[in-house]
This record gives C-alpha cells, sequence and structure tokens, in this order.
C-alpha cells in the first residue's frame, strides 16, 4: 500500500498523522510512506528522520495525494486538501462531520472512503481514537480556563484555587466522559471546588467512587444544569453523542446569568459546541465574550501541544493503519467491525446515521456497501 502523510494545515495545528516510528513499521510490512517535507518539523520529527524511517519526502500535499491511496491524517481535510480526494483515496483522519455541511457535501463528491477516528469503537463501546486527543483537551481545559479568568483576558480576576482566606473558584464540568474526568482530576489538583454532571449515573458513580466528597455529582437536567451554570467561575463543556452534532444544552439566557467575567471552555465545540452562544475559534484568537462571558471553543486544542498529542495519537492509530494497509480498506473493515464504525462516507455515500440526520444526505448502512 502507499501510504501519504500530508503536513497539517488548519489555524496553528503542528500535529503530524505519523511520527518516524511508525513510518519504520509500516515500512518494514513492505509499504511505501510518502511524508509531506517539514510535515514534522515544528515537533521535532525533521524529514531526515522519516527519510531514516524509510519514508520518501515529497515537495508539497499535492505530490503526497498523487503518490498514495491510503491518506493519515489528524484534523478534518481543508477545502484545499479536500480538491486533492478522488474514489482512489481512503483518508484516515478526525473529521467531525455533523456540524460541518461543507466538508461532508465535498468527501461525498470526491468518493473517497472517509473513516474518522472519532466514531472508531472498541470491545466496550467507548470510542479509543478520540480518547487520547480527549485526555489531552480535557486537561488544557482548565488551565486555559485558569488563563481566560485572569482580568486581562476580561475575566473576572480569580485564581481557581483560591488563597488561605478567600474561597477557591467554582468549576463546573458538563460531561463526565473522558474530557470530563481530565478536566475534573486537574482542577482538583488545582484546588478549585469542582460540580460535574452528566446523564450517565455510572459516569456519576465513578466519578464519587473516585473523589468522594471532593467533588458534587449531578444527573444532568435543564435544572441542575442552569443551577450549577450560574454559580460558576468556570465551565468546561464536554457533552457527546458519538457522531453528531453535540446537543445545546447550555442556553442563552444561562450564560447571560452567569457572573460577568466567568469562563466557557467548550470542549465539544468539535461537535458543534453544547453553548448556544459557541462558536470556533483559533489558538491565533481563542476567545471572544458574549454577555460578559468569556468563551474559549478552540476545535483543535491539543494542536497546542502537538508534540505529546501526536505521540499519543499514534500510539492508538498505528494497529489501524497497519491494518487498513496489510489488509486493504475493505477487507480490514469487514474483518473488525469497530473500524467499520469509522466509516463516515464511502463511495459517495454517508454511512454513518447521525451525519446523515444532522447533513440532509440519505444514509447507507456500510455493510450492505462494503458487501458481506
Ligand atoms: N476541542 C478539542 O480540541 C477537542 C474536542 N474533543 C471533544 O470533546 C467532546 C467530549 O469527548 P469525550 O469526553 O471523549 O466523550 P465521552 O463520550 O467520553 O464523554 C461524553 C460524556 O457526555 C455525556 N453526555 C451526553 N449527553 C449528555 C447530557 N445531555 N448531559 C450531560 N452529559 C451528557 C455522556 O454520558 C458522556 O459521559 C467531544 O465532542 C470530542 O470530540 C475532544 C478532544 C479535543
Ligand atoms: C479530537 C479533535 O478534534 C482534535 O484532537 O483536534
Ligand atoms: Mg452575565
Amino acid at each position: 500500500m502507499k501510504i501519504g502523510v500530508p503536513k497539517e494545515i488548519k489555524n496553528n495545528e503542528y500535529r503530524v498523522g505519523m511520527t518516524p516510528a511508525a513510518v519504520h513499521e509500516l515500512c518494514g510490512h513492505g509499504h511505501d510512506v510518502f511524508v509531506e517535507t517539514q510535515a514534522g518539523a515544528a515537533i521535532g520529527f525533521t524529514d531526515e528522520d522519516y527519510q531514516s524511517a524509510g519514508a520518501q519526502i515529497l515537495a508539497d500535499a499535492k505530490a503526497v495525494f498523487g503518490a498514495a491511496t491510503l491518506i493519515v491524517k489528524v484534523k478534518e481535510p481543508q477545502p484545499e486538501e479536500r480538491a486533492l480526494l478522488n474514489r482512489e483515496h481512503t483518508l484516515f483522519t478526525y473529521l467531525h462531520l455533523a456540524p460541518d455541511q461543507a466538508q461532508t457535501d465535498d468527501l461525498v463528491a470526491s468518493g473517497a472512503i472517509c473513516i474518522a477516528y472519532e466514531t472508531v469503537t472498541d470491545r466496550s463501546g467507548r470510542l479509543p481514537l478520540l480518547a487520547p486527543m480527549s485526555e489531552v483537551a480535557g486537561r488544557m481545559s482548565i488551565q486555559a480556563g485558569a488563563h481566560c479568568l485572569e482580568k486581562s483576558v476580561g475575566g473576572r480576576g480569580v485564581l481557581l484555587g483560591g488563597v488561605p482566606g478567600v474561597s477557591p473558584a467554582r468549576v463546573t464540568v458538563v460531561g463526565g466522559g473522558v474530557v470530563g474526568q481530565n478536566a475534573v482530576a486537574m482542577a482538583i489538583g488545582m484546588g478549585a471546588q469542582v460540580t460535574v454532571l452528566d446523564r450517565n449515573m455510572d459516569v456519576l458513580r465513578n466519578l464519587d467512587h473516585l473523589y468522594g466528597n471532593r467533588i458534587t455529582t449531578l444527573f444532568s437536567t435543564v435544572h441542575t444544569l442552569d443551577q450549577a451554570m450560574v454559580e460558576s467561575d468556570l465551565v468546561v463543556g464536554s457533552v457527546l453523542i458519538p457522531g453528531a452534532s453535540a446537543p445545546k444544552l447550555i442556553t442563552r439566557d444561562m450564560i447571560r446569568r452567569m457572573p460577568e467575567g466567568s469562563v466557557l471552555v467548550d470542549v465539544a465545540i468539535d461537535q458543534g459546541g453544547c453553548a448556544e452562544t459557541s462558536k470556533p475559534t483559533t489558538h491565533d484568537d481563542p476567545t471572544y465574550i458574549v454577555d460578559g462571558v468569556v468563551h474559549y471553543c478552540v476545535a483543535n486544542m491539543p494542536g497546542a501541544v502537538a508534540r505529546t498529542s501526536t505521540l499519543a495519537l499514534n500510539n492508538v492509530t498505528l494497529p489501524f493503519v497497519a491494518a487498513l494497509a496489510n489488509k486493504g480498506p475493505i477487507r480490514a473493515m469487514k474483518e473488525d467491525p469497530h473500524l467499520m464504525a469509522g466509516l463516515n462516507i464511502a463511495d459517495g455515500k454517508v454511512t454513518y446515521r447521525e451525519v446523515a440526520e444532522a447533513t440532509g444526505h440519505s444514509y447507507t448502512d456500510p455493510e450492505s456497501l462494503l458487501g458481506s
């Protein structure tokens, strides 16, 4: 198989789809790997490192997409990358299609096989290719939130941990999954007073078991969320319905009633965001203010700690890249229903129900499309 690794071009995105170590493994299996020049340079992976691992270095994305059939990336393809895709390609990357009509339409038109990291499953129903980036973003959400609480960025001038004689900040985490658990751990570590909401009682029981009365767990309803929001200094949005647009649980009215200078870090922004007031921002210009509340809505938070994130991502994607390359995408998916769960688009059809529903495309069952 010919595998291509283009340089990421999203704003401040320094991650790379494959590390030199991953390239070495794939070349060892007899595959050809083509890496765009400087693809990993920003995080210390030089062209020479990739060449030593067995890759060929190509001058630009056009050459990589021309030479390879399996494209391994990190972020959703940008318009200029989408223009390079055709039905010979298999694209393996984060896609987040439900809130992104233009990308969905372009990928349908390309005819390519498009497998989304974020909907690949595991035996316990979790999302193993999303998990490491959720760990990163969950941990980052508290440091980003702490910074946003500073006066210079419009925050209310509150220190998360307080000091002797002054109360700590109140942090509310909406969604206690992977992002939420990592946010809770960091917020507790910094001394904040933490409340976490979820609709899954097992999630709340597990957090209660871990932290006891150090945190407050609340079953998430409109009422409990409303109460927690208006008393919070920092809110982390971390709900997910896999593959679907994030539910808009946080209303504009709740935002209006939060304290002046409080902060919302909407990590779920990559699926459209869980607040009515959320819109995607970039690391270049990460925040904006609505009704006095600082909103941080960066859709590629892990890109800021790109070296850690690339290594963590490659740990989990490598076995799937190897399966796709060794068996070919169709056989690899037929033999692994968890990889098949990642298939969002193929042959001009949308094969993920929530994406079809959100974007107005008709849904095609992936098994019927690929044949059994
Ligand atoms: N902005 C960024 O850079 C990044 C964003 N993310 C995103 O963060 C979000 C969360 O990801 P994970 O934590 O991995 O997902 P997860 O599936 O581990 O956790 C989501 C949690 O939300 C809960 N939930 C669903 N509906 C709810 C409701 N109505 N009320 C309360 N809780 C509800 C679920 O029960 C689950 O515990 C996803 O959209 C993911 O794509 C992840 C990594 C980076
Ligand atoms: C998951 C995601 O959106 C990211 O890592 O950028
Ligand atoms: Mg207000």
